[in-house]
């Protein structure tokens, strides 16, 4: 008769440095999955002791000796049951990214990463080492083989080749893989070549939850020996995943299993926004968000996401009118402040505007206008929404888009005040796609249709709109998007049709506004090349092309 192993997958959030609850959750999942789901093995994310990515604190011993001890404290309570833990193991002045098979209340085996992400978002080789002599990890549960590999090991061929070679014909595997569009199909297409070149069959067990500019999705997967790789479950939500795995067939039974249901991009999109904005606000202490809202698209938007976030309640819109304020903009805030039951405050900046020029009138004597009376304004707004936070508690998100923070379209110490900058990674034409895709949801518009067909502005001289200063925002985020994403030159740019002055006008606006994208809030990656973490470029640069 054919072995039938349960396998639980804990798909949930272990927030970063948080060892000791972590080590507790872990504990208490580990005798859910035994006695609630019947398990036979439980599988965590990758680093699930110290949670990912634990960054510098990877360089403290204490941190490292906690870990250590949690790992130890949770072996205690694996009885009747094999649980896959991932921590960071260090051995000597030697620092291994490790995942343990625990049993019978010990540690039984512990794997070791082979392949150690040192690309874009990733830095694994700055903490991590690869033991030489580290080899397969294969175990047997109910005389079934199991394989063990960590994250990016199934990303190359040869450790999966391995653990097959050695026996395993189930390949278990923790990961902690940022979300990104795009992804899904990657991971699809990376587990099918897996399988068509072993027959094994793969359980992956994905994180979830926002970390600073991260968001990771889940979306875990389960692909059966001859290749069938089953729906990946629902992204960005905490939950159990339990499979029985037919070890005769090689193939994945769902038990507890909720697929994605709209796994459109603007979907995802949205979901993994909101819940970076969600997660930071509840890893950060934070229970309240300030939005200067203009009745423009990017903070309209915005405050959609952070009411979908962390509920209307939580959320405070404030008008902050100008003398170059249009009626139909505080008509249009007021609009969608009513439709999502935002509360809405008004506080009209003309009053302090016109002591910063009274006081400045003898110093700028004979002076034109410019952007300096531009930027007053946007530095007051920054000033009274970080005083409101100040005062009653929360955080300003601030409402920057990627076109924007590329081309310094944005007032340092202005509208770039706050916390979080939940557009920080989308363009602006993404922006208008993500509008338009959250008012088809169903209720009344979140987005007042009037912000998406009004010309975006600034408001900050009379009759201005981004186009005065900017090219159309299609030809910019596509001029954009081949710099910014696929790091094309100025000649491959113009090489595909796009006129030369203005690719090198877009290039040298990105060249010098790096200083104002290394001052700027942190916000979530969403993109294959987002800036912050992942698009690491100079400020001082002298290299044009
Ligand atoms: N989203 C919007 O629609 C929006 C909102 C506000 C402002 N804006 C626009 O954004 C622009 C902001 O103007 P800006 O960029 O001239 O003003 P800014 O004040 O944001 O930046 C210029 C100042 O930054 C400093 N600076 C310049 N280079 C630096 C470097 N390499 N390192 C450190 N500091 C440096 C200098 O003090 C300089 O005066 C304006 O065109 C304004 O209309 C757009
Ligand atoms: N009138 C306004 N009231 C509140 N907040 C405003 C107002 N105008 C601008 N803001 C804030 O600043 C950013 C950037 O504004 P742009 O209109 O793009 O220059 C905007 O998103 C609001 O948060
Ligand atoms: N290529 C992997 C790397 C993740 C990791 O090893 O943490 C991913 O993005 O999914
Ligand atoms: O920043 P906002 O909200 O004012 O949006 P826009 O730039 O489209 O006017």
């Amino acid at each position: 008769m054919s072995t039938t192993l349960r396998i639980a997958m804990a798909q949930f959030d272990f927030p970063v440095g948080a060892v000791e609850r972590n080590a507790e959750r872990i504990s208490q999942m580990i005798l859910e999955a035994r006695d609630e789901f019947g398990a036979d093995v439980v599988v965590f994310p990758e680093l699930a002791i110290s949670g990912y990515p634990p960054e510098d604190l990877l360089m403290r011993p204490s941190f490292l000796a906690a870990c250590e001890r949690a790992l130890q404290r949770v072996a205690t309570e694996t009885k009747g049951i094999v649980a896959v833990v991932g921590w960071p193991e260090s051995v000597g002045s030697v620092l291994y990214n490790s995942a343990s098979v625990l049993r019978d209340g010990r540690v039984e085996q512990t794997y070791r990463k082979r392949e150690l992400p040192n690309y874009n978002v990733f830095d694994e080789r700055r903490y991590f080492h690869v033991d030489p002599d580290g080899g397969s990890c294969v175990f047997e549960v109910k005389g079934v083989p199991l394989g063990l590999l960590v994250c990016e090991d199934l990303w190359f061929a040869e450790p999966m080749a391995d653990t097959v070679r050695e026996g395993a014909e189930l390949v278990l595997v923790p990961n902690a893989s940022p979300y990104e569009r795009g992804k899904h199909a990657e991971r699809d297409g990376m587990l099918a070549d897996r399988i068509a070149d072993t027959g094994a069959a793969i359980a992956y067990v994905n994180v979830v939850g926002g970390q600073d500019a991260l968001v990771f999705d889940g979306a875990s997967l389960v692909a059966d020996g001859d290749g069938a790789i089953h729906p990946a479950a629902v992204a960005f939500t905490d939950q159990w995943l339990v499979v029985d795995y037919d070890a005769a067939t090689r193939r994945f039974t769902p038990v507890v299993w909720v697929d994605d249901g709209d796994e459109s991009i603007d979907a995802l999109a949205w979901r993994a926004v909101t819940r970076g904005i969600r997660d930071y606000f509840g890893k950060n202490g934070f229970e309240h968000a300030w939005i200067g809202l203009s009745g423009g698209l990017d903070s309209s938007v915005v405050l959609a996401m952070a009411v979908d976030a962390i509920g209307a309640e939580h959320v405070t819109a404030v008008r902050l009118p100008s003398r170059y304020t249009a009626g139909l903009s505080n008509d249009l805030a007021a609009e969608q402040c009513e439709a999502l039951g935002v509360r809405m405050m008004s506080l009209p900046i003309e009053a302090p505007f016109k002591a910063y020029l009274d006081t400045l009138a003898e110093t700028f004597a004979g002076q034109e206008p410019d952007v300096t009376e531009e930027n007053l304004q946007s530095r007051i707004r920054g000033a009274m929404l970080m005083a409101l936070s100040n005062r009653f508690g929360g955080l300003v998100l601030t409402t920057g888009n990627k076109s924007e923070y590329a081309v310094g379209y944005a007032t340092i110490y202005g509208d770039m005040a706050g916390g979080y900058a939940p557009l920080k990674d989308l363009y602006k034409t993404e922006v208008y796609g993500l509008a338009k895709w959250r008012n088809t949801v169903g209720g009344a518009p979140a987005i007042p249709r009037g912000v998406i067909s009004r010309p975006p502005s600034a408001e900050l001289r009379a009759g201005q709109t981004d186009q005065d200063s900017l090219p159309p925002y299609d030809v910019l985020d596509a001029i954009l998007l081949r710099h910014v994403d696929y790091e094309q030159s100025r000649d491959e740019i113009v090489a595909a049709g796009f006129e030369t002055t203005l690719v090198d006008r877009v290039l040298r606006l990105v060249r010098t506004s790096e200083w104002k994208r290394h001052q700027a809030a942190p916000g979530p990656k969403i993109s294959r090349r987002a800036f912050g973490r992942e698009r690491r470029y100079p400020i001082s640069n002298g290299y044009g092309a």
